[in-house]
């Protein structure tokens, strides 16, 4: 394989007067079979895990391109309004780029992990009294007046170098599947895959496009609603997001394919995180479990056909937010002696 989506899919992708490349091999993630998940679910599932990215979420795929382009504009610094993996990948790109990363994190609702990236790769980091949406606002009106380049996902560098998730799908299973699933917090990476699949039937790989299943944690979920959330709450913090950039993008994406996009509660998130790892040995961060934990929902409300190929993406490494994983631990508090036999004793082997 090549290194990194750009090289991958160049041709596919909007390069015109661009030759440096700013990449960390991003892409070619692992389309794992997940034969429980799906004996659960009555259809054939594969589980596409974008945690395997270079900064460990889907946003890499997304910064390549959107750097790439900055670095070609010649900006100095780029801004980024992030609930932590955004500003946890342009940090690393930006600074692979020799450019200055500023990012805006809302206060105090930021997973360790992420902070801890954003930190080593020397993000300017400015934390915000507000929520996510607030932080948007703000790099946005930075962006438009002073000369840093704005790397969100209304950048549409980032949702060019996003669909290429969607060419991988099809490259491995060979053509779309019958449903895609997957979280939605500011709505561009469903916006994003539904542009590559609608690509790759334009011309020729794959013979159609899946119905798109877009998923929201329940205190966040404007898309569902069908209004803005002001004070947007859930454990999943990746996607605690009021105002989605790209929400009319999500609901076309939506309606073009047939698809839908619903809400799940924190515990639905927590339960399929827990599945995943215990299950089929995937570890991922609460919001990344979203779209397994509306496929859940869906077939205990008898609104998932049976027989189906579904791809689920889950979008970010659960070694980002370890706190959440470890509260649900079942850990022996009392340590044991170091001797074999107390040990053999507690597994009554
Ligand atoms: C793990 C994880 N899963 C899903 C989403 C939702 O994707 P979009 O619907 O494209 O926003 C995010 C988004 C994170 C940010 O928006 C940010 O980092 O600022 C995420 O980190």
């Amino acid at each position: 394989r090549l290194f990194g989506v750009i090289e991958t899919y160049r041709d596919r992708l909007p390069m015109d007067g661009i030759d440096q490349i700013v990449t960390l091999g991003e892409g070619a993630t692992p389309l794992v079979p997940a034969p429980r998940l799906g004996a659960e679910l009555d259809a054939t599932v594969w589980v596409k895990v974008e945690g395997a990215n270079p900064t460990g979420s889907f946003k890499d795929r997304g910064m390549t391109m959107a750097m790439t382009k900055a670095l070609a504009d010649g900006s100095k610094a780029v801004v980024c309004a992030s609930t932590g993996n955004t500003s946890a990948s342009a940090s690393a790109y930006a600074s692979r780029a020799g450019m200055t990363p500023v990012v805006l994190l809302p206060q105090g609702k930021i997973a360790a992990g992420k902070l801890a990236q954003a930190v080593v790769h020397g993000g300017r980091i400015i934390q915000i009294l507000g929520n996510f949406d607030d932080c948007l606002r703000i790099a946005r009106e930075l962006a438009e007046n002073f000369p840093v380049s704005l790397v969100n996902s209304i950048n549409p560098y980032r949702i060019e170098g996003q669909k290429t998730a969607a060419f991988e799908v099809v490259d491995v299973l060979g053509d779309a599947p019958d449903i895609h699933a997957l979280p939605v917090g500011n709505a561009g990476n469903i916006t994003a895959y539904w542009k590559g699949y609608r690509e790759y039937v334009a011309d020729g790989p794959a013979s159609h496009t899946p119905r798109m299943f877009g998923f929201q944690a329940a205190g966040a979920a404007p898309l569902v609603l069908g209004h803005d959330v002001n004070d947007p709450e859930t454990v999943a913090t990746a996607i605690r997001i009021g105002r989605p950039a790209s929400g009319k993008l999500a609901l076309a994406a939506r309606d073009e394919s047939e698809g839908l996009i619903d809400a799940v509660t924190d515990e639905q998130i927590l339960d399929a995180q827990a599945f995943l790892a215990a299950r089929e040995g995937i570890f991922v961060e609460p919001a990344s479990a979203v779209g397994v934990a509306g496929l859940f929902k869906l077939k205990s409300e008898g609104r998932l056909d049976p027989g189906l190929r579904i791809v689920v993406t889950v979008t970010g490494n659960g070694l980002k937010d370890i706190d959440t994983a470890l509260s649900r631990t079942t850990l022996s508090t009392e340590a044991v002696e170091a001797s074999t036999d107390q040990v053999a004793a507690l597994l009554d082997f």
